[in-house]
């Protein structure tokens, strides 16, 4: 993968419009989780365990789980596979992987450098052009099939539960999220508008982990806004392979509808437009400009959906209870920020937010070694890490009996 990186980086932003530096980092990310499970895979080991009988031994072996079905998103058309396939591949397993309709192209060349990599063949399968439905209803069904690993929306993951029933397949599931941004009182302000801008519109607000709600402390709110669109209107809208590029389109219609029926929605409700608020038709397809929106309440849609788009709505907030009651107001939980210098603070509300993943006066989280996952309706299971392989595996158990005493 690093030595075809810039081919790689080129074929994301020609099927997915990031540009190209984001692309490129989206390799260096991707690669990174094959180098971290092919150092794990020399500690996916069982155990040895006492038995209160003195004359049997415990074996608990860990093996294989078999071979997995891997569905993908558009967002990250490189990483989203490499963090499941890698795993797989460490812990002995094959793969079929679905990569996203809108995005087959690196699936492909995933696969191609596998094989050139050294992978045996059919290692790696990749269905680049299967319709999803079809496809993952086979996945799910077929009694071949020991584990299925999706990530996309949460609606998909409830679909492809409720068909993985009948075979009873082992799932793991990063689905959709909602993630608060919350600056206290206490907040070094500049690293807040830093953090926010890195974790809202990042792939133009198209990954799950975005800042979807920001929630600002009454006392820094004007400041904040100044800063925070101050800095934003520096961005460049474009084409992924123009350098001067910053943030590209989203990624097909379906999606720019969305953005314009949060964006209107909200200002019909009491909304004040600071930044933005246009689709930009002049530059091509799909772009939108990015779009701040200020007094943001949860009488809007905005509030409770996942807008995966470039809209940052802020909401204004006056006690540590209110930003903490609001952030956990929603059905699902896969990440979520919050700046503050008290460090009391910061284990309280670390505790008590309904995710799987925080940022501690920080807006990027992301890496191999980090257990990547949600709680409630954002899925289960972890990837990457240490635990990411465990869940292409299980563990079974030998009892070794007659030994004498
Ligand atoms: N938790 C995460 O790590 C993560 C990462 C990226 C995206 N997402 C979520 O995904 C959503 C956006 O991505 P998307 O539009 O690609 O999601 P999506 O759920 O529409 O599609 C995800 C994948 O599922 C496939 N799919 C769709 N219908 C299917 C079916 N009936 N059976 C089998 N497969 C099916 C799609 O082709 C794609 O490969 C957002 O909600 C975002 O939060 C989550
Ligand atoms: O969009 C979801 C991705 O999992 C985000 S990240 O690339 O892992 O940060």
């Amino acid at each position: 993968m690093k030595e075809n990186q810039d081919d790689l980086a080129k074929i994301i932003v020609l099927e997915n419009g990031k540009p190209y530096a984001d692309a490129f980092g989206e390799i260096t990310y991707a690669a990174s989780f094959f180098q971290w499970f092919s150092e794990e895979s020399a500690r996916v080991n069982g155990d040895i365990i006492p038995s209160a009988n003195a004359t049997s031994k415990i074996l608990a072996l860990r093996q294989p789980i078999g071979p997995c079905g891997i569905i993908t998103p558009w967002n990250f058309p490189s990483a989203m596979i490499t963090r499941k396939l890698g795993a797989a591949v460490a812990a002995g397993c094959t793969t079929v992987i679905k990569p996203a309709s809108e995005t087959p192209l690196s699936a492909l060349a995933l696969a191609h450098l596998s094989e050139k990599a050294g992978f045996p063949k059919g290692v790696v399968n990749v269905l680049p052009s299967a319709t999803s439905a079809e496809v993952g209803k086979i996945l799910c069904e077929h009694p071949l099939i020991k584990k299925v690993s999706s990530t996309g929306s949460t609606g998909v993951g409830k679909l492809l539960m409720a068909q993985s029933s009948s075979t009873l397949k082992k799932l793991s599931f990063e689905l959709g999220g909602n993630a608060p941004f919350i600056v206290f009182e206490d907040a070094d302000l500049d690293k807040a508008v830093d953090g926010a801008i890195a974790s809202k519109f990042r792939s133009s607000g198209q990954t799950c982990i975005c800042a979807n709600r920001l929630f600002i402390h009454d006392s820094l709110y004007d400041e904040f806004v100044k800063k925070f669109v101050d800095k934003l209107s520096k961005t460049t809208l474009g084409f992924g392979l123009d350098e001067k590029t910053t943030h590209g389109p989203v990624i097909h219609e379906k999606s720019m509808s969305k953005v314009r029926s949060h964006i209107e929605n909200a200002i019909e409700k009491g909304a004040k437009l600071l930044l933005g608020g246009k689709r930009r038709e002049d530059i091509g397809e799909n772009f939108h400009e990015l779009t701040v929106l200020g007094d943001v309440t949860p009488k809007m849609k905005i509030f409770h959906e996942e807008t995966f788009g470039p809209v940052a709505p802020l909401i204004r907030f006056s006690s540590d209870e209110e930003a903490l009651s609001l952030a956990n107001d929603t059905e699902v939980g896969l990440a979520g920020y919050f700046y503050s210098s008290d460090i009391s603070k910061i284990f309280k509300v670390a505790e008590n937010l309904e995710v799987g993943m925080i940022g501690v006066n920080t807006g990027a989280i992301s890496e191999a070694a980090m257990p990547f996952g949600g709680v409630k309706e954002s899925g289960f299971g972890r990837e990457g890490s240490k635990f990411g392989i465990e869940d292409y595996t299980i563990v079974k158990s030998v009892v070794l009996g007659g030994l004498e005493n």
